[in-house]
């Protein structure tokens, strides 16, 4: 008798993570099937307009075929489908920005969907969402994994659950949570170059959320830290995050997406200013730091010193220091990428693996 597991995966949003994590599974089908017994179809995938079905799961050609074959569709149809295919072990994969779309989170887990996201906005609404959401899977016993959350491929939210299960007394985290701000800064701060065009290279480079503005704003840090409060049990909602926004009032939310990008040399001339009022020892950095001792969330610009573990980050890598009741003077630090297409697409891979495991 075969052990072989198979799991019926649908994705949602084929974007920089998306269509990576697409690839990523492709490429390891005969690992899976021969290591695992693991065999992961993906019959349906999706962009915010069209979907694409194969009863079958992808084939390697799945680009094309999406181009000449996807059609229209609402969430109901995709229901429809894994419903009349009789499909067992599904997986919702949300590799969307969408703020709507989480919307779908609660009838996708009514009709039989565990969920894994790369997007933070089910984790940041409400705090009554958060428990709805938390309820609903309890009733339909599904699991609902989103590692990449925070710190993209990096084992942040596991980690600060682990310590936190075992009854470990957490009492700050502080670093650089942006893997984009980070990469920004980093270079910005190094090299003479404007903000502007690092801002195009880091959105080029698909570290940026589609709408850059998520992350210059603060917002994306701020979510960060509201996901990591909540996985601590702090009762807390985003606007309670103290946030430094560096995007100027004139190219806030009312500007579009397309309008801000043709106007991001404005940002030029602010964020030259503050790099000539670094010391000759200080780099710009974008930090956050959770307070869990007295609930404060805060997410800022800072002059740090090149010296420092902060000082001293390169690339897009973000870092997270832990400072709990066994790492008091010394934190327990994460680095490494904070952001990219693909160690975020592994690291939904990693949480769609891990679900399979704990799958009959
Ligand atoms: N790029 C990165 O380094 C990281 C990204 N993430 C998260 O991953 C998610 C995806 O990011 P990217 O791939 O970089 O964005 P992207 O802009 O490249 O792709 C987003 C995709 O979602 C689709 N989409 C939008 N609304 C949709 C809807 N309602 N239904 C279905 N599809 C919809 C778009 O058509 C597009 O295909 C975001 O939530 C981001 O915060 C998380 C960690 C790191
Ligand atoms: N924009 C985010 C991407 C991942 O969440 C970041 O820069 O960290």
């Amino acid at each position: 008798m075969s052990n072989s597991k198979t799991l019926h995966v649908v994705i949602f949003g084929i974007g920089n993570v998306g269509s990576t994590l697409i690839n990523q599974i492709q490429a390891a089908k005969t690992q899976l099937q021969l290591q695992q017994q693991l065999n992961i179809q993906i019959p349906v995938v999706t962009n915010s307009k069209l979907a694409f079905y194969n009863e079958f799961g992808l084939a390697n050609s799945w680009q094309c075929d999406f181009e000449n074959a996807s059609i229209p569709y609402k969430i109901e149809d995709i229901l429809a489908f894994v419903k009349k295919h009789h499909f067992q072990n599904l997986v919702a994969i949300d590799a969307t920005a969408c703020k709507n779309f989480v919307q779908n989170y609660i009838p996708l887990i009514e009709n039989g969907f565990h969920i894994v996201s790369a997007n933070k906005v089910a984790n940041t609404l409400s705090f009554e969402f958060y428990e709805q959401l938390r309820l609903t899977l309890k009733k339909h016993q599904k699991s609902f994994l989103y590692e990449t959350n925070v710190g993209a491929g990096l084992p942040v939210i596991e980690t600060i659950k682990r310590l936190y299960d075992s009854g470990e007394q957490i009492q700050r985290i502080r670093g650089v949570f942006s893997g984009s701000l980070s990469y920004i800064f980093n270079e910005f701060s190094s090299e003479s170059v404007s903000f502007s065009d690092i801002l195009k290279q880091a959105s080029h480079l698909g570290l940026t959320e589609p709408d850059a503005r998520e992350d210059l704003s603060g917002n994306d840090v701020a979510r960060k830290l509201l996901i990591l409060a909540r996985e601590l049990r702090i009762k807390t909602e985003l606007h309670d995050v103290l946030v430094e926004s560096l995007v100027p009032k004139k190219l806030n939310g009312k500007t579009t997406v397309h309008q801000f990008k043709s106007r991001s040399k404005e940002l030029d001339l602010p964020f030259q200013k503050r790099k000539q009022n670094l010391l000759e020892n200080q780099v710009l950095r974008y930090v956050g730091e959770l307070d869990v001792v007295n609930k404060k969330l805060e997410v800022k610009l800072i002059s740090e010193e090149k010296n420092s573990a902060i000082g001293q980050l390169k690339g897009a890598d973000s870092v997270f220091e832990i400072y709990s009741e066994s790492y008091q003077e010394f934190p327990l630090v994460i680095q490494g990428a904070g952001a990219g297409k693909s160690v975020t697409a592994r690291g939904l891979f990693s949480d769609i693996v891990k679900l399979s495991n704990s799958l009959n």
